[in-house]
């Protein structure tokens, strides 16, 4: 028999270790807070605060649920009863450097929508000056308590004096994974220095580099089978710096040839179009020149892939020395679509050539795709009355600094953005949002911010005349693909190869390029 009176100790046998978990987590709690950096702290106690209080500013500010049901078969209530239970998410609460982050479970009809609507008012609740919301994964809201963004730490790529620091490695491709992890939160109470630079990536033409996220996750734009992409934004807030960072990467790829136009016509891609195979500024007519040029080589490509490539799509195979990737980079590209409607001759001159230039954009984006054309506009607005519908509505990938209108914010991104606030590029008018873009990016829902990471003039300069030798024509070398091919063809004719049939059917059928008849004669 036991003890009768051994039995008083049993609830301290039971919450001994109940006590003393509690206590171990009050103390781990304790040095880490005295581990802490000074800057750190702050958000540590924050982050205690809000986990602390959790279901009471969830009741306040409506994240609450109520489901009636039955009771339990344990309960001692009748069977028959109603019961109300209230349901609040269930949340998980951690520090950073920049605020808190608080992940909640959805519950019910607790949703995103929810949570955006509540965001200022739990803002409120907290003392903070922005709550962030965002769809994790199916089931799971991210709340970010920002008392310092990480999306305002520049990413200039600086040394310590403060110059922009050229790396010996920038004209190489490192061999670096593509899995290597970018920026993760800094040390605390250290200055973030920013992304992996653009040079310090794989270079992949597949894969756009856009920079990251607010947790220092890299983010990565759709660049295969791309034909058209759109970057709008406010003068002075970045669209170069960007352009900048993807010619940078791709400059030392034979891969890839770039054709430049820049409606500026100031001498910001004077360095860079050492690089370019063909270029030009504000200059109407010769933009309508090389678009045409493009557009030639666009036609003269669909006539070849199947016989040069051996499929129809480019991106099956992925660019080549041979078949390069054909970047075009209109920057202020409404320059160039942009009708006077004037009666006078030069307007009329010009309305006509911004009528011929419009329709050879918007070609190339609808039919350039599967043969390795890719379009990227820059403009300030992208309004239909700056980039033409039919031209912006057809590019897969849109990206976008600050606006100073919803409609400039939808034009660009479209309605959904209205949809999530704490994206819109309305937002980003703060100069110290100069190089954040809102963007769709792959494999995430809805919108995400991105500092994009800042490039220098002089360092893009640098990269591009230094793999100047690169520049190829893409039409003389589909020109000299389809003579070996020819050529290859008649010697298997003549000295009886593997096309040994007397039906004409049997010879695959080349058609001859203007040139190539040239060259025989
Ligand atoms: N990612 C970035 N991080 C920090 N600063 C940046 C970033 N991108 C650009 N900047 C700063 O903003 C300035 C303007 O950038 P940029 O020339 O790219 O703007 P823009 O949008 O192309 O302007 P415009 O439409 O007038 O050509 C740069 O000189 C640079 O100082």
């Amino acid at each position: 028999m036991t003890d009768p009176g051994k039995l008083i100790y049993l609830p301290l046998v039971v919450a001994a270790p109940a006590a003393a978990y509690f206590v171990a987590r009050f103390l781990i709690g304790l040095v880490r807070y005295a581990r802490a950096d000074k800057a750190v702290r702050p958000m540590l106690r924050k982050a205690w605060g809000i986990k602390a209080r959790w279901k009471r500013d969830a009741r306040r500010v409506g994240l609450t649920q109520i489901e009636r049901g039955r009771p339990k078969w344990w309960s001692s209530t009748p069977a028959t009863t109603v019961i109300e239970r209230e349901m609040i998410p269930t949340v998980r609460v951690t520090a950073q450097w920049w605020g808190v982050l608080v992940d909640a479970c959805t519950v019910g009809r607790l949703g995103l929508n929810e949570f955006q609507d509540a965001a200022g008012h739990l803002a409120d609740v907290w003392k903070v000056p922005q709550v962030r919301v965002e769809q994790l994964r199916p089931g799971v809201i991210r709340l970010r308590a920002i008392l310092r963004d990480p999306l305002t730490e520049s990413s200039q790529k600086t040394d310590a004096g403060g110059r922009s620091a050229v790396p010996a490695t920038a004209l190489a491709v490192p061999a670096l994974k593509a899995s290597a992890p970018i920026r993760r939160q800094p040390a605390p109470g250290r200055t973030p220095t920013g992304p992996l630079s653009p040079w310090q990536l794989p270079a992949d033409p597949g894969v756009w580099h856009a920079g990251v996220d607010a947790d220092g996750n890299a983010v990565t734009v759709r660049s295969s089978g791309v034909s058209g992409a759109v970057v709008a934004g406010l003068a002075g807030y970045g669209k170069t710096s960007f352009l900048n960072a993807r010619l940078v990467q791709l400059a030392p790829l034979p891969q890839v040839q770039w054709v430049l136009i820049d409606g500026k016509g100031g001498p910001d891609y004077d360095d860079l179009f050492a690089r370019a195979w063909l270029s030009a500024k504000d200059e109407p007519e010769q933009v309508r020149d090389h678009l045409a040029t493009v557009h030639q080589l666009m036609v003269d490509r669909q006539h070849a892939i199947r016989e040069v490539l051996g499929c129809k799509n480019m991106w099956d195979v992925g660019p080549s020395p041979t078949w390069p990737l054909v970047l075009v980079v209109i920057d202020e590209a409404h320059t160039f679509f942009n009708q006077s409607k004037g009666t006078d001759g030069p307007s009329k001159r010009l309305d006509a050539l911004a009528r011929e230039t419009t329709r050879l954009v918007e070609e190339l984006i609808r039919k350039g795709r599967n043969v390795g054309i890719q379009v990227i506009l820059a403009t300030q607005k992208a309004t239909a009355d700056a980039i033409p519908t039919k031209i912006r509505d057809n590019c897969q990938v849109a990206i976008s600094f600050a606006q100073r209108t919803s409609e400039a914010a939808t034009a660009i991104l479209g309605s959904d953005i209205t949809a999530s606030p704490g994206e819109h590029p309305r937002r980003l008018t703060d100069p110290a949002y100069i190089g954040v873009a809102s963007m769709v990016a792959p494999h995430r829902p809805g919108f995400t911010l991105v500092r994009t990471t800042h490039v220098p003039d002089d360092l893009a300069d640098v990269i591009a005349t230094r793999n100047a030798h690169l520049v190829r024509d893409p039409a003389q070398l589909l020109l000299g693909q389809r003579m070996a091919i020819s050529r290859s063809h008649l010697v298997a004719r003549e000295g009886g190869g593997p096309i040994r049939q007397d039906h004409p059917a049997a010879f695959p059928f080349v058609k001859p390029f203007q040139h190539a008849e040239e060259d025989s004669l």
